[in-house]
C-alpha cells in the first residue's frame, strides 16, 4: 500500500472530527486519492477538474492544518488531477522516493533481530556505494521493517546529497513498466531512467524471480550501476541462495555485496515498539498492559502497529478508556481479522494467471497445453489450501470439472512440490503473491 494512503485516512478523520460534514467529505475526499508525502509536501490527485478546483478554493487550509497536526510542521498541499498526475510524473513519480516522513532511521527501533540490518542500513546511507556494501540484500519475512530501511537510507542518502538521483522501484513494477516500455518502443528512456540512478533501491526484488526479460535487464542495470561504484539495495522476503528461479548470474551478483537479514522481534523489541509507537501516538500505557500486548503480538511489526492502531480507534472513537479489557479486545481483533479474510478463488486464479502471463478465461477453459494444465492444477491446489470451498465448489470455478480430475490435479501438485524444488519455489511464490493482497 502507499504509505500516503494512510495520511491521507487520518487527514480525513481529523477534518472530520474539526466539523467537516460528511456529505462535504463524501463529495469532495471520497475519489481523491493520496498520491504521495516528501519532506515539504503531501500531493494527492483529483478524478476532475471541478473536484481540484473546489478542494484547492476551499480546503487546503483545513488539510494544511490537519497534517500539522499529524505532523506538527507546516507541509505544502498539491492538488493535481488524474490526468495531470500522469502527464507529469509518470517517470519522475519512481524517481522522487516516495518519501513519508514515519520511515527514517530515528524512527526505527533497533534490535537483536534488526540491529545487523540497520547497520548495514546505516552505513550505506551515510557512505553510498562503499566497497563492501554493494550490493545491500536486506531479506525477512513480511512486517518486520525492510521497506522502512530502504525509505530510511533514500532520506538519508537525500539529505546529504540532494542532487543524487535516487530511484526506488517495487520488483514488480520494474516487471510491468519494463513489458510496457517494450510494447510502447521506450526500452531506450526505460534503460536511462534506472541505468543512470545515483542510488536504485529495490523492494521485493523476488517478483523479477523467473521472469526472463526483466533479469536481463536486471542484470544490465546492475552492472552498470555497480561499475559506476552506485549504490544498490535490493529488499526480499529470502537470501539470494532460495530464490530458486534467480538467473544464477543475477544470483552470485546478489550475494557478492552484503546480505543482512532481520528476524521477527524478540519480547526486549517488541516491547520497545510498542513504547514507541504508544508514547508518539499519545497512549498512555501501564507497563503490564504494553506486556500483555509484547507476549500475544510475536510475529511481525505490522501486526503490532495494527493492535496499536485498533486501541486508539476504540479510545478515540467509542469514547472507551484504555483498560485491560479493550487491550484483550484489540488483540483478539488482530487475529480474528488475520483468520476471517480468507483468499477468493477468483484471486487466487488471478494470482496464478499472472505468474503465468495467461487470460483467466483460458485457465477456467479447456485449453489442455502444458503450461495451461500446470497452471491450472497449482490454481485448483491452491484454491483447495487457501479457501473452504469443496472440491465440486472448486470445479466448477473451471467450466464445471467433476471432483475426480480436481483431487487428481491436487495430488499431481503434491507429488511435485515434494521431488520438485523448483516447483516447490513456484508455489511459494504464487501463495505469498496472494497473501499481499490481504495484508
Ligand atoms: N524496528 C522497527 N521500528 C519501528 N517501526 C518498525 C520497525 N520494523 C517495522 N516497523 C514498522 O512496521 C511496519 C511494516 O514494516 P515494513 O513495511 O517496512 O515491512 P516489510 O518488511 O517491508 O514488509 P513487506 O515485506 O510486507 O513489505 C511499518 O509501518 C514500519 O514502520
Amino acid at each position: 500500500m502507499n504509505p500516503a494512503d494512510d495520511i491521507w485516512a487520518k487527514v480525513i478523520e481529523l477534518m472530520k472530527q474539526q466539523g467537516l460534514s460528511p456529505t462535504t467529505i463524501k463529495t469532495w475526499f471520497d475519489d481523491a486519492k493520496a498520491v504521495s508525502l516528501t519532506e515539504d509536501s503531501f500531493t494527492i490527485s483529483t478524478p476532475n477538474d471541478y473536484t481540484q478546483s473546489v478542494i484547492k478554493s476551499l480546503y487546503i487550509p483545513k488539510i494544511e492544518a490537519a497534517l500539522k497536526e499529524l505532523f506538527s510542521m507546516d507541509l505544502k498541499v498539491v492538488v493535481l488531477t488524474e490526468k495531470e498526475l500522469e502527464n507529469t510524473s509518470a517517470a519522475k513519480q519512481d524517481i522522487l522516493f516516495p518519501g513519508t516522513s514515519d520511515y527514517t532511521f530515528e524512527r526505527f527501533v533497533v534490535g537483536s533481530s534488526n540491529r545487523y540490518a540497520y547497520s548495514a542500513a546505516r552505513a550505506v546511507a551515510d557512505i553510498p556505494g562503499r566497497a563492501g556494501y554493494n550490493p545491500l540484500f536486506i531479506y525477512g519475512e513480511s512486517g518486520l521493517g525492510k521497506t522502512h530501511l530502504l525509505y530510511a537510507i533514500a532520506h538519508t542518502i537525500h539529505a546529504n546529497h540532494p542532487d543524487y538521483k535516487i530511484v526506488y522501484i517495487k520488483g514488480d513494477t520494474f516487471t510491468n513498466e519494463l513489458v510496457a516500455a517494450i510494447r510502447e518502443g521506450r526500452n531506450q528512456q526505460f534503460r536511462e531512467k534506472y541505468r543512470e540512478a545515483d542510488v536504485f533501491l529495490m523492494d521485493d526484488v523476488q517478483f523479477i524471480a523467473g521472469r526472463e526479460s526483466t533479469q536481463e535487464e536486471m542484470f544490465h542495470t546492475f552492472n552498470t550501476l555497480y561499475e559506476a561504484g552506485h549504490q544498490i539495495v535490493f529488499t526480499s522476503d529470502r537470501p539470494p541462495k532460495e530464490l530458486l528461479r534467480l538467473d544464477q548470474r543475477l544470483q552470485t551478483r546478489f550475494e557478492q555485496g552484503l546480505p543482512a537479514d532481520i528476524k521477527p522481534p524478540d519480547y526486549e523489541t517488541r516491547m520497545a515498539i510498542i513504547k514507541t509507537k504508544a508514547v508518539r501516538m499519545g497512549l498512555d500505557l501501564p507497563e503490564f498492559l504494553l506486556q500483555l500486548i509484547a507476549e500475544n503480538i510475536t510475529a511481525n511489526v505490522r501486526q503490532i502497529e495494527g493492535t496499536i492502531n485498533k486501541i486508539m480507534a476504540y479510545r478515540d472513537l467509542m469514547g472507551a478508556t484504555v483498560d485491560k479489557d479493550t487491550v484483550v479486545r484489540a488483540v483478539k481483533d488482530m487475529f480474528k481479522e488475520k483468520s476471517d479474510i480468507l483468499p477468493t478463488a477468483d484471486v487466487i486464479i488471478d494470482e496464478v494467471c499472472k505468474f503465468y502471463n495467461i487470460e483467466p478465461t483460458i485457465l477456467r477453459g479447456q485449453g489442455r497445453s502444458k503450461d495451461i494444465v500446470l497452471a491450472r492444477q497449482i490454481a485448483m491446489y491452491q484454491i483447495r489450501r487457501m479457501t473452504n470451498l469443496s472440491l465440486d465448489e472448486i470445479g466448477q470455478e473451471f467450466s464445471g470439472r467433476d471432483h475426480s480430475t480436481v483431487i487428481h490435479s491436487i495430488r499431481q501438485i503434491e507429488e511435485s512440490i515434494k521431488s520438485d524444488s523448483e516447483k516447490a519455489e513456484i508455489v511459494k511464490d504464487i501463495t505469498a503473491n496472494i497473501n499481499s493482497r490481504y495484508e
